[in-house]
């Protein structure tokens, strides 16, 4: 298979490429490098702009008619920023993906897998999910993303694409050969920030103590983005077929471990990694968060034939190799390196 990658040169998108190519296929690159990384494209066909200019995607398609699947990962992800720039929000997600499909049917590729959010569920009762879970998402950011499968929805009803939406969950880790990993300097994701608080010889922050769980801290099904981007590899592997579950339906897949863990048991992973103590001070939550939720449908191992195969530990030992590498290497110059800290 050919495929069409947006956003390929940022976290989850490299890792896909990585994932397509270690399967055999060709990945197809489009990404403006807004927070992507262009040595994550070394090696891969890959057209540097945005995803709403049409000249550059026909320019695509001519250049690569071959191309049978969009795997569209590009877009803005930060869910407090959303909050504070809902129209920019709407703007890069939902308009721009408008054109992009638009642009992408225009060139007959009509199979289109969607990076979706589980940030859009209402969390329940027991925080568990499945796809047919309410959907009532409390951020600009996860509702742009609703929004775009509302209108995957009313395009594959109307015959205009064939679309599949991937709801991750929470992606942590690096590829595990370390060919790419997290590329943004400041990430405000929970293992992103532990990372770089324990590199820094900081405090940890647990912004949100008072969630209705188990400790108080907000709970996530943290995935690993290696299992997540072998999931994509499954999905497009298997397409049809999976569509046809659902004809003329946008079909919504959750992929995630089935595991919650809360921001203090990331925190426990973390020291048992380490080996030792990792000092933390507790504030209120940040703009837009919610308590959270975790997988609990298994649709995803039974449609896609995929299951995870790594665990927190995994993912927490990569993105310290990541990070540890990237800030010695060349692409991770101007970063601060490890605050003396010996390797885990
Ligand atoms: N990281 C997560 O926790 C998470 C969770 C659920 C869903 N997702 C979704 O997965 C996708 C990838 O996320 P990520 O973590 O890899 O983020 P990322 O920022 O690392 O990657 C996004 C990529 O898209 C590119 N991009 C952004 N706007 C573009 C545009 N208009 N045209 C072309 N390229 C553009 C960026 O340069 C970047 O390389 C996003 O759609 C995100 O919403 C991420
Ligand atoms: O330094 C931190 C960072 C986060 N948290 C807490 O950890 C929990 C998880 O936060 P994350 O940011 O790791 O996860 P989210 O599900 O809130 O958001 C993540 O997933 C979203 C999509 O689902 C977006 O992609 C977003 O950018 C990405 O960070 C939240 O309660 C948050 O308040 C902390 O306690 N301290």
């Amino acid at each position: 298979m050919k495929v069409l990658v947006t956003g390929g040169a940022g976290f989850i998108g490299s890792t896909v490429a990585s994932a397509l190519l270690d399967g055999g296929h060709v990945p197809v690159i489009l990404d403006d490098l807004s927070t992507g990384r262009e040595s994550f494209t070394a090696g891969r066909a890959f057209y540097r702009g945005d995803i709403a200019d049409r000249r550059l995607v026909d320019r695509i398609f001519t250049e690569h008619p071959d191309i049978s699947a969009t795997v569209h990962c590009a877009g803005v992800i930060v869910v407090p920023e959303s909050v504070r720039q809902p129209l920019r929000y709407y703007r890069e997600n939902l308009a721009k993906t408008i054109a992009l499909v638009d642009h992408l049917a225009g060139n007959g590729c009509r199979r289109v897998l969607f990076s979706s959010t589980a940030a859009l569920y209402r969390p329940g009762a027991d925080f568990g999910v499945d796809e047919t879970s309410p959907v009532d998402p409390t951020s600009p950011y996860a509702r742009s993303k609703a929004l775009v499968e509302q209108v995957l929805a009313d395009a594959a009803a109307a015959g205009e694409v064939t679309a599949v939406a991937l709801r991750y969950f929470n992606p942590i880790g690096a590829d595990p050969q370390l060919r790419t990993g997290l590329q943004i300097r400041d990430p405000s994701h929970a293992l992103g920030r532990m990372i770089e608080a324990w590199f820094g010889g900081e405090k940890f922050c647990v912004t949100g103590v008072d969630w209705p769980t188990r400790d108080g801290t907000a709970i996530r099904d943290y995935v690993h983005v290696w299992d997540l981007a072998e999931a994509h590899v499954a999905a497009l592997t298997r397409f049809d077929e999976v569509a046809a579950t659902e004809p003329n339906r946008l079909v919504a897949v959750n992929v995630g471990t089935g595991t919650g863990t809360t921001v203090r048991e990331l925190l426990a992973a973390f020291e048992q990694f380490t080996g030792e103590p990792f000092p933390y001070r507790e504030t209120g939550p940040r703009p837009g968060d919610t308590a959270g939720v975790f997988n609990r449908s298994r649709r995803g191992q039974e449609l896609l034939r995929w299951r995870p195969r790594y665990g927190i530990a995994d993912a927490i030992g990569h993105a310290l190799r990541w990070r540890e590498l990237d800030a010695a290497g060349p692409a991770g110059a101007t970063r601060t390196g490890p605050a003396g800290r010996a390797r885990p």
